[in-house]
Formats: structure tokens, sequence, C-alpha cells
């Protein structure tokens, strides 16, 4: 490994991207996110940089920060030598720490704080050198999930799949499969922008809708043009919306494609079940988040409750730690596992829960709706297909059209594929005229909107 000396700043920052103003990301509980991250960045004396963020939807980004700041001190001081050779150890000195746990432990605000903390770390490492299997294992934390998981069956063989990724990449599902205005959103997109060539619609709004209607016939035209095959909509609002949505999407898509629903926990048990038996007929391989995303054996029962109508249930980017999958995992209460890559502490705990999901037969398909986590996921999935599953039978990744023109490095996606990252590092650097601009509050963008907002 590159000597690279010791880590002797951390900065951390607010940087929001105003995406409420479309509704672009909204869904059945959050109604109008402002995708945003607080973002980190590492450096060492010798001048060398890592990159990290974590997501948020606005709102409270600033008391991440706080949590950011409050970690920092494990990581100012160390040389990266130091961490990664203890990674295990550093781990559960972030998220461990005798007076630090009470604010967790290893959940909520403090677990994105140590993602956003650790994939910079993660970041400066891979600009560093490559790593080896057993490397990796040794940066997770088997505690807690010994019963479902032991080091030795973590030491699995690397597989060959990495020539076809490379020509071929990794697939990818679309939550917004044209941009910037086509369906799954749940509040911003009509039926009329959805479906588009509709008579029905045309004939009641024809004359207002009609040049929207080119546009987004076009959008959708060109997003099954470009080979997307797998879309995801959002549900959970008004069962006869859901209907009416679904009903339309499948027949725009037809009947060969993928379609999956998400509905943000919006529902109790008994009424998840209940709603996704009514969208049955427009056949969705899952239902994402239909209750809690702490409630087990609520899972457990909606997956039985599904399975003879072939919709299996997914759920991950509000599940905060490895023993929270475990026992979904466990209890078969999942058939689709969605990382996330800020949620999770960094890539130490995704291993963790990939290595799991590999050992319970269950498919990984992260996710990756919100700025950045395309950027991030992507290398774990593929090291995923690469090192752990080398299956692609019902996996996929999650892909999302908003806000890649501000990563040095953006997602690459070529005929609804992620085509594997090119250059060094955790994709998560972000450009200096981005972060300036969109820093909260004070950069333009926001100085801007805040001064044309009402008291
Ligand atoms: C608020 C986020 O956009 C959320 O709706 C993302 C999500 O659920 C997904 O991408 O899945
Ligand atoms: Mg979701």
């Amino acid at each position: 490994m590159l000597q690279i000396g010791k880590i002797v700043k951390l900065t951390v920052k607010d940087v929001r991207f105003p995406t409420s103003l479309g509704q672009h990301g909204s869904d059945a509980m959050h109604t109008d996110p402002d995708y945003s991250v607080a973002y980190v960045v590492i450096e060492t004396d010798g001048g060398m940089k890592g990159y990290g963020l974590t997501f948020t939807v606005g709102r409270g980004t600033e008391v991440v920060v706080c949590a950011v700041k409050a970690l920092s001190g494990f990581v100012v001081g160390k040389t990266l030598e130091e961490i990664v050779g203890d990674f295990r150890g550093f781990y559960r000195l972030l998220t461990s720490d005798g007076q630090m746990r009470w604010i967790g432990p290893e959940k909520g605000v403090i677990q994105l704080a140590t993602a956003a903390v650790l994939n910079a770390v993660w970041d400066l490492w891979a600009r560093a050198e490559g790593k080896s299997p057993e490397q990796l294992v040794s940066c997770i934390d088997f505690r807690y999930i010994t019963d479902a998981l032991t080091e030795q069956e973590a030491l699995v063989k690397g597989k060959k799949n990495r020539e076809q990724m490379l020509k071929e990449g990794y697939p990818a599902y679309t939550t917004s499969f044209s941009t910037p205005h086509l369906p799954p959103w749940l509040w911003s997109y009509t039926d009329t922008i959805l479906v588009g060539l509709w008579v029905k619609h045309m004939t009641i709004v024809f004359i207002q809708c009609l040049a929207l209607l080119c546009v987004h016939v076009k959008l959708c035209t060109d997003a099954l043009a470009s080979g997307w095959s797998r879309f995801k909509v959002k549900v959970g609002a008004e069962l006869e919306d859901d209907e009416r949505r679904c009903r339309l999407i499948r027949q725009m898509i037809g009947p060969d494609k993928t379609l999956m629903m998400d509905a943000n926990q919006r529902w109790d048990v008994g009424e998840a079940i209940s709603w996704v038996t009514s969208l049955a007929p427009f056949r969705p391989l899952w239902i994402e988040e239909p209750t809690s995303p702490d409630d087990i054996l609520g899972h457990a029962t909606i997956s039985k409750a599904l399975a003879p109508l072939g919709i299996g249930v997914a759920s991950g980017e509000q599940c905060h730690n490895r023993v929270m999958f475990k026992q979904f995992l466990q209890a078969s209460a999942l058939q689709f596992v969605q990382i996330d890559s800020c949620r999770l502490g960094s890539v130490n705990e995704n291993l963790s829960v990939l290595l799991m999901a590999h050992k319970f037969q269950v498919p990984v398909c992260p996710h990756a709706g919100g700025v950045g986590l395309c950027e991030l996921v992507q290398h774990l999935i593929l090291f995923d297909y690469i090192s752990v599953s080398a299956d692609l039978n019902n996996r996929m990744c999650e892909y999302v059209d908003h806000l890649h023109e501000h990563f040095t490095s953006p997602v690459v996606i070529r005929n609804a594929h992620y085509l594997p990252p090119k250059d060094p590092g955790y994709s998560c650097e972000m450009l200096e005229s981005s972060v300036e601009t969109h820093q909260f509050p004070g950069g333009v963008v926001w100085a801007n909107l805040l001064a044309k907002a009402p008291e």
C-alpha cells in the first residue's frame, strides 16, 4: 500500500439540492424531498483526499453534520495504515465507543454519520491500493451475527465474472424511467404524463396537454428504446389511483417487462396485504417497504400472504444495521435484500449483509434512489456479483436519473446496465462548484431560494 501519511483534517458540509421544487424523488411518505448529503472530505498530511457522503432528504442534514463532527476525533490523527490494519477494530471504535453508542447503537443519525465518515475512508483506501478477499473480510464486525454467518464462511473465493461485467455491465432498473417527468415518483407525475397516448385523456385535456404528451411520449418511448426493461412505481397513497397508474404502466410496458412497486412504509400489515392483493393483476415482482422498516415479523406475515400471488417483499433502504438484516433473513421476511451504501455502516457492514444474503440465497437488489447512491452502490453490487453471488437471476440495481452531473466520476449507464467505474476511489467526490453553490443555507442556490420564500 502507498504510504499516504496521517489524516490531519476532516471537513463536513450540508449540501442540498432543491428537488422538492419539481417533487422529484417523492413517494407516499416523503412528499417533498430535497435530495441532500452530509459531504465529508478527509485529508492527509501528504495532501491526499478521501471523499464520503451520506444521503438525506433535506431538513435534518444539519443534525447528521453534527454527528459527523462528533465522530471526527476518531479519524483525525490516524494513518490510513493504522485504520485498515485493524479495520474491524476501527469500525467498532466508531460504532461502539462507550459514550457515543448511547445515541445509537448502530442506528439512526449516528449510523448515517458513521457511513459518511467510513465511505470517505474507503474512498481514500481505494485510491491507494487494491484489496484481497481476506482483507475485505477482516473489515467486517461479526459481533451479533455469528449465529447466521461465521468468518470462515465469509471467506468466499473470487469468481471470474469480471470480464463479463466490463463488457455488459450490471443490470439496472429505473425508478424514473424517463427524465424528468415520468410516472413513478408518486406525487409529481400525472396520468396524462404517464401514458401519454391514452385517447381518453387526450380528449379531456387535449389542448393543455398536447405539448406535454408529445414530450413525454417521446421520453417514455426513449426509455423503452434505450433498453429499460425493469421499472419501479411508487404506490400507497390512494388505492384507486394506484390501480389506475399500475394498469396504465403495465399496458405501456407490455406483459414481459418487470414491474416493481414501492410503498415506502405506508401501510399496516393487514392493509399491506389487501392493498397489494388488489394490485396483483399488474404482476409486480416485489412490493417494497410495505410497512414499518423495523417490523420483521410483519414483513414475514406479508411475505407469507403474498407468496401465492408470486409477489415478493423487498426492503433495506431504511434497514439500519446487519443485525436487522440477519433477523429479516432468519425470519424469511424478505425475498429481496436492498442494501444501502449510506444507511448501513459503509462498505464494512454492507459486506456482512451481502455475505449473509448469499448464505440465505436471497437476491440483493441495492437501493439507489437518492443523490450519490447510484455512484456508491454500483461498487458494492459489482463486488457482490464478481466475488460473492455470481448470479444475476432476479438481481438488478436501482437507477435514478437525478443529479449525477454533480459528481466528478458519475455513473455510466449503457443499455440499462451499470458499466463498471474506471476511476480509482468510491466515486463520491463531488464537483467543488456544486458543493459550493448548493451548500445549505449559504450557497447561492439556497440564498436565492430562501430570499424568495414567504416569511
Ligand atoms: C425519498 C426517496 O426518493 C425514496 O422515495 C427513494 C426510494 O424509496 C427508492 O428509491 O426506492
Ligand atoms: Mg424505496
